[in-house]
C-alpha cells in the first residue's frame, strides 16, 4: 500500500481513450509515460461502461504498481473500492467528499476539482480528513474538457486559489494545476503560480492530451518531466539584474548603441489615435515599426530576429486576434510590452484586458497609476482620478501597486505619472516546486523624475509612445539578464525627451512634434550621463 503522505504530484498523468492515437491503446500511453517520468496516474474514462472500465482499471493498474505509482480513478468510487485503487478523485458535482472519505477509509488518496475561493473555504473547514490534493484549473482553454462549465482563470487565477490555500491554514492538501498545460506555456506558467507571500507554489502540473494524444507519448513525457526539474525559467531569467543605480549609467549607452544596431521590429497592435505617433517615435529610435492587426502574420513576425510586441488595447480589437499574437509571441520567446489601457474604464476592457493578462507571459506591463492600481486590486477610489498623485502616501500606494504587478506577472512593471516607477518581478529566474520562491515587498523598484513636465500628459498617446520606447530599448539585447535595466533605459530617456520638448515647445500641440525630435537627438548623442531625468531606488 502506498503512504498517502509520500506522493509525488509533480508530474500528474489524466488519461482520456478517446484521444489515443491509431497505433497506440491506453496501455501504451500509460506505459511510455511511467517510464519516463510521471508520478501519479488517474484513470478518466468517462465514455466507458463499468465492466470495460474496470478491466482498463486492472491492467493500468498492473503497471503502476510496476512503478510504484499510484492509481487515482475518477468519479467512479465504487471502482476504486472494487480494484482497491489507491485513490479517487472528484468534480464539484459528483459525490460529496464527505461520503468519498466514508467509503474509501482515511488511507486512500482523496482528490477533489477546484475552481473557486469558497471551494478552498470548504476543504479547509473539513481538515485533513477531508481532501488529500485538488486539481485546480483550468488554467487555460482546452479541448479536452467538453461543456467545460468553468472558464480559464490563468496562472493568476491558480495563484489565487495559493493563496486562499494560505489564508485558510490548509497546509496539507497539495495541489496539481490542469487544463491547457503544454510544454510552450508550462516553464512560465510554473514560474508564475505562486501565493501572494510566497510561501506555497503548485506541487504539481496535470496533462491529458500532452500524452495521451501523442504519437510519442514516451519522448512527450520525458519533456514535461525535464521541464519540470530544469527548475529555471527560459525567457526572463534574470537574476535581479540592478541592485544600485550607479551601474545604470554604465550600461545606458550600450542599450541606446544595441538597438540602433539592430532596429528591432516594434510589432503594433495600438489603438488608432497612437499609430502614427508611435511609428514616428520607433523610427527616431533606429527601430523599425511595423502596424498589423492580422492574425496570419504574427507567427512570422514574432520569428524576426528582435521583434518585440507592442500589445495596447486602447481600441478594443477582437479578443482572439490578440490572443493569437500573445501566442506568437510567448512560443517564440520574443519579448511582449503591454498596455492595458482604460484597464477597467468599462466592464467590456475589464474583460478584455483580464483574458490577456491571464493569458500570456510579457517582458513589461506599462500604465498609468489609475490601470496598475486597478490591476494590483487596490482601492482606486482613493485616487484623485487616473493620473498619479502628487502627495507621498499617493506615490507609497502606487509603489506598492507598481511592485504587486511585477510580482503577480513576473514581469518588470510600469508605472506612469509625473513619476515613473519601475519594479522588476524577474527576480525569480528559478522557480521551486510546493515552497515558492520570492516576496512581492523585497523586489527593486526605482523611480525616475524630472520635475512636473504637466504638458506630457497632456498630450494623447504619450503614456503609449513610452510603450514603443521600452519596446524599442528591449529589442536588440540578447541577454534577458538585462530586460530590467533596458526598460529603466527607456524609461529614463523617454521623460528626459520629455523634458527638452517641454523647454523648446510652443504648446501641447507642438509638444508632441519637439518630443519626436528630441528622442532623435537624444539618441543620434548617445550620452545618457547629459540625460535630465534622474533615477533612485524607492
Ligand atoms: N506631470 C507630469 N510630469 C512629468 N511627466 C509626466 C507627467 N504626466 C505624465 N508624464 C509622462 O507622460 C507620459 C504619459 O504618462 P500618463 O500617466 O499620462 O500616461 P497615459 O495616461 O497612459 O497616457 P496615454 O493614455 O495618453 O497614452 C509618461 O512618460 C509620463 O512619465
Ligand atoms: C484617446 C484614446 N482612446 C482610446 S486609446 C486612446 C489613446 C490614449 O490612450
Ligand atoms: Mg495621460
Amino acid at each position: 500500500m502506498i503512504d498517502k503522505l509520500r506522493v509525488d504530484y509533480s508530474l500528474y498523468l489524466v488519461t482520456d481513450s478517446t484521444m489515443l492515437p491509431p497505433g497506440t491503446t491506453l496501455e501504451s500511453q500509460v506505459l511510455a509515460a511511467l517510464q519516463n517520468g510521471v508520478t501519479l496516474v488517474q484513470l478518466r474514462e468517462k465514455e466507458t461502461d463499468t465492466k470495460v472500465f474496470i478491466e482498463q482499471a486492472l491492467k493500468v493498474q498492473k503497471l503502476c504498481w510496476e512503478f510504484q505509482v499510484p492509481l487515482i480513478i475518477n468519479d467512479r468510487v465504487d471502482v476504486a473500492l472494487a480494484i482497491d485503487a489507491d485513490g479517487v478523485h472528484v468534480g464539484q458535482d459528483d459525490m460529496p467528499i464527505a461520503m468519498v472519505r466514508k467509503l474509501v477509509g482515511p488511507d486512500k488518496i482523496v482528490g477533489w476539482s477546484v475552481g473557486y475561493e469558497r471551494e478552498v473555504e470548504e476543504l479547509a473547514a473539513m481538515g485533513p480528513e477531508g481532501v488529500d490534493y485538488i486539481g485546480l484549473g483550468m488554467v487555460f482553454p482546452t479541448n479536452t474538457k467538453k461543456n467545460a462549465k468553468k472558464s480559464p482563470m490563468g496562472p493568476r487565477g491558480v495563484s489565487k486559489l495559493l493563496d486562499s490555500l494560505q489564508k485558510t491554514n490548509a497546509t496539507w492538501c497539495k495541489t496539481v494545476a490542469i487544463g491547457g498545460l503544454h510544454p510552450d506555456n508550462i516553464p512560465r506558467v510554473l514560474y508564475q503560480m505562486c501565493s501572494e507571500d510566497g510561501k506555497r507554489s503548485i506541487d504539481g502540473i496535470a496533462v491529458v492530451s500532452d500524452i495521451m494524444a501523442s504519437q510519442e507519448a514516451g519522448n512527450a513525457a520525458k519533456k514535461l518531466r525535464s521541464l519540470i526539474d530544469s527548475r529555471s525559467y527560459e525567457f526572463a531569467n534574470g537574476v535581479s539584474d540592478l541592485s544600485d543605480v550607479k551601474q545604470l549609467s554604465a550600461i545606458e549607452e550600450t542599450f541606446v548603441d544595441t538597438t540602433a544596431a539592430t532596429s528591432p521590429l516594434i510589432h503594433h497592435i495600438t489603438n488608432k489615435v497612437h499609430q502614427n505617433f508611435g511609428a514616428n517615435v520607433a523610427l527616431a529610435l533606429k527601430s523599425s515599426p511595423i502596424m498589423s492587426e492580422v492574425a496570419a502574420e504574427y507567427k512570422e513576425l514574432s520569428e524576426v530576429p528582435h521583434a518585440v510586441l507592442l500589445l495596447n488595447t486602447g481600441s478594443v480589437a477582437p479578443l482572439e486576434n490578440m490572443v493569437s499574437a500573445i501566442r506568437a509571441y510567448n512560443e517564440a520567446k520574443r519579448p511582449i510590452v503591454f498596455d492595458p489601457v482604460g484597464f477597467s474604464a468599462t466592464s467590456a476592457r475589464l474583460v478584455l484586458n483580464s483574458h490577456l493578462l491571464a493569458y500570456g507571459q510579457f517582458a513589461c506591463i506599462k500604465g498609468n497609476a489609475g490601470e496598475i492600481l486597478s490591476i494590483a486590486d487596490l482601492n482606486v477610489g482613493k485616487m484623485r482620478g487616473v493620473d498619479s498623485g502628487d502627495s507621498v502616501s499617493d506615490l507609497a500606494v502606487i509603489i506598492k501597486a507598481t511592485r504587486l504587478v511585477a510580482y503577480r506577472y513576473r514581469c518588470v512593471a510600469v508605472c506612469t505619472g509625473k513619476v515613473d516607477i519601475i519594479a522588476n518581478g524577474l527576480n525569480a529566474g528559478k522557480y521551486e516546486l510546493s515552497t515558492g520562491s520570492v516576496k512581492p515587498s523585497l523586489l527593486p523598484a526605482f523611480k525616475v523624475e524630472s520635475g512636473d513636465l504637466e504638458i506630457m500628459g497632456r498630450i494623447t498617446a504619450s503614456g503609449c509612445s513610452l510603450g514603443t520606447t521600452i519596446a524599442c530599448l528591449i529589442g536588440g539585447i540578447t541577454n534577458s539578464q538585462n530586460l530590467f535595466s533596458a526598460v529603466l533605459t527607456a524609461v529614463r530617456l523617454y521623460k528626459s525627451a520629455g523634458y527638452l520638448a517641454s523647454l523648446s515647445c510652443k504648446g501641447t500641440g507642438s509638444f508632441q512634434v519637439s518630443l519626436i525630435d528630441s528622442l532623435d537627438q537624444l539618441l543620434q548623442a548617445n550620452q545618457p550621463s547629459t540625460w535630465k531625468a534622474t533615477v533612485k531606488a524607492v
